[in-house]
């Protein structure tokens, strides 16, 4: 059953889930780093577990869209890349330029993302990339889901280091488009640390329909609009 909120409440709502997402992200971060003793761990154990216990009082169904969610924009607060209240988000901030095809991220990976020590997770620079190239196609109004998404790694990605992480729209041929994105450190734009190229297909409407029946609500952000 959908929550629904007036844009005062959403608007309250979405700054405790931001404040919350902040909190926790500064706790997995604490949580991946910490050499205290055992005695402490089990003492930050049980106060997790409290946590859990107040949190779950009033739980989502996992199909069920957040009430701060705007599924028909497909933002979403709780977004693993970007959403304020995921506490695994990097997050991601990042700023959409339709008028030029693109959407440019900003992002400083944590050690609850490292892969090989002191570097950024494989998988989690492709999660980046293919954030960004989805987006660029959808904020040029040609929304889809990833179908095919390939990733060339040119250099390590170290973790603590600003990145920018651009996608670009560059093709459409009826529901597919084609997008690129490059990830590059903040300090030396000219060296590209990973690229990727990603066909992004927009759902045929009865499809749609049936892919999201589970959310029980109307989702038009993946849709083609033709
Ligand atoms: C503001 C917030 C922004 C949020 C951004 C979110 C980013 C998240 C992006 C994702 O991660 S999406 C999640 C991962 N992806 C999926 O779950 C997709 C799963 N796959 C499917 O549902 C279907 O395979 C798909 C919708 C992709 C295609 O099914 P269709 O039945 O619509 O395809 P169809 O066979 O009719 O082909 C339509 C066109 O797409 C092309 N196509 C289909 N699959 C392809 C493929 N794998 N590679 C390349 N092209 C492909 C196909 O050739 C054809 O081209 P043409 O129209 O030119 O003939």
């Amino acid at each position: 059953m959908a929550r629904e909120l007036t844009p005062e409440q959403r608007g309250v709502r979405r700054d405790a889930v931001a404040e919350l997402g902040q909190a926790l992200r500064d706790l997995v971060d604490a949580a991946v780093r910490t050499e205290v003793p055992p005695d402490r761990l089990a003492e930050a154990t049980r106060a997790a577990r409290d946590l859990t216990g107040l949190l779950s009082e009033d739980l989502r169904e996992v199909h069920e869209i957040a009430s701060v969610d705007d599924p028909a924009t497909g933002e979403r607060w709780y977004s693993p890349v970007y959403g304020p209240g995921s506490p695994v988000a990097p997050p991601m901030v990042v700023q959409d330029r339709p008028e030029e095809r693109r959407c440019v991220g900003r992002v400083t990976v944590g050690k609850q993302h490292e892969g090989p020590p002191g570097l950024v997770h494989g998988g989690v620079v492709a999660t980046l990339l293919d954030h960004v190239l989805a987006r660029s196609a959808r904020a040029a109004g040609h929304g889809g889901l990833t179908a095919s998404l390939t990733v060339s790694y040119r250099r390590p990605v170290h973790l603590g280091v600003p990145l920018v992480v651009t996608g670009e729209l560059v093709s459409v041929e009826g529901r597919r488009a084609t997008a690129t994105a490059r990830v590059v450190a903040e300090d030396a734009p000219e060296i590209t640390l990973a690229e990727g190229e990603a066909t992004l297909v927009a759902l045929r409407a009865d499809r749609a329909s049936e892919v999201f029946a589970r959310t029980g609500r109307d989702v038009g952000a993946w849709t083609s609009r033709g």
